[in-house]
């Protein structure tokens, strides 16, 4: 009913890093594509086997450094159904890496259909006296702006089944402040959410300190980090934004407490097509993401001390 299973597992690999497994078929080398194209051609469920194949190699290949993957799901819906299967396999067989999975799907809707999302995301489906687990992640990303009525069947769920959620307070695209950067009564709307987040998760606050409900805050943005950071003592924040997008180490210190928790830091593009920035052989893509995953620790490390 917190973060406490991922905040352990950081501790234990001195790593407050995911990797974003986001992979477009344009990522995946064109060997592993060509194994599945001679078998189904150029369908959806080629493109879907060889992501999956993908997927597998770079778990391999950092499941005992890094915690924690956050797959993003429109990357795997652009595939249809296959792609689907691809992102229940994949966050199958992390988990069974021993990896922490955070679903990114931004869900949110009225609390009826927040139900929906909750058993399928996190809880269980009941189908007859069989009680399914579909897709079986540890966390996933919402949206909290219909308000709570959106959130509490995820609180529910954080509470007995173990798992975490990811409210969007600032997030890390150039566009965020348009809306999350306005004030109601002197105060910015993403504090207002942040704050809000804190309120979700009294109820379910862990070992270390910090609730079920984290909050999305960009690596883009290492003022509001700081900010929020002292602002909101409960709330765990998924800072996306490191690499790709510009963000760095320095910027998002300030978002870990002082015993250098409270945040984990997501790289997905710089991570995946690490081969494609080294020019090295494409048959070394597996090598090269953990080579970037430990040269991102090595990065983060040297700013943050994990006690
Ligand atoms: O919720 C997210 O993960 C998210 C929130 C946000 O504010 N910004 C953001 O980039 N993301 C996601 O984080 C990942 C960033 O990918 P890279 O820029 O390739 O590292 C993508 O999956 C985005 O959808």
């Amino acid at each position: 009913m917190s973060f406490d299973r991922l905040i352990t597992k950081i501790r234990e690999m001195k790593n407050p890093t995911v990797v974003g497994l986001d992979p477009k078929l344009a990522y995946v080398p064109s060997y592993i594509q060509k194994t599945y194209m001679d078998v189904d051609g150029e369908s959806l469920k080629a493109a879907s086997r060889a992501i999956f194949r993908f997927n597998q190699e770079i778990i391999d290949a950092i499941c005992d450094i890094v915690p924690a993957i956050k797959p993003q799901a429109a990357y795997y819906e652009m595939y249809g159904h296959h792609g689907i299967k691809t992102l229940e396999r994949t966050i199958r067989y992390a988990k069974l890496k021993g990896m922490f999975v955070i679903t990114d799907g931004k869900r949110n809707d009225i609390g009826a259909t927040m139900e929906a999302y909750t058993a399928a995301h996190l809880g269980t489906t009941m189908v007859g006296e069989n009680e399914c687990t579909p897709f079986g992640a540890d966390a996933l990303t919402v949206n909290g702006y219909l308000g709570s009525d959106g959130i509490n069947p995820l609180l529910r769920t954080c509470k007995e089944h173990d798992k975490g959620i990811f409210v969007l307070v600032k997030t890390s695209n150039p566009s965020s402040g348009e809306l999350q950067d306005r004030l109601i009564d002197g105060v910015p709307v993403y504090a207002i959410m942040g704050d809000m987040c804190e309120a979700w998760g009294r109820e379910q606050i862990g070992q270390y300190g910090y609730s079920s409900v984290g909050a999305v805050v960009g690596a883009t943005y290492p003022e509001q980090l700081r900010e929020l950071r002292a602002r909101l003592p409960h709330t765990m924040f998924l800072v996306p934004g490191y690499g790709a997008q510009g963000g760095g180490a320095a910027g998002v210190a300030g978002a870990f407490d002082a015993n250098g928790l409270g945040a984990i830091v997501n790289s997905s593009r710089a991570i995946m097509c690490a081969y494609q920035k080294e020019g090295c052989d494409e048959h070394e893509f597996a090598q090269a993401a953990r080579r970037e995953a430990i040269r991102m620790r090595e990065d983060l490390t040297s700013y943050i001390d994990i006690k």
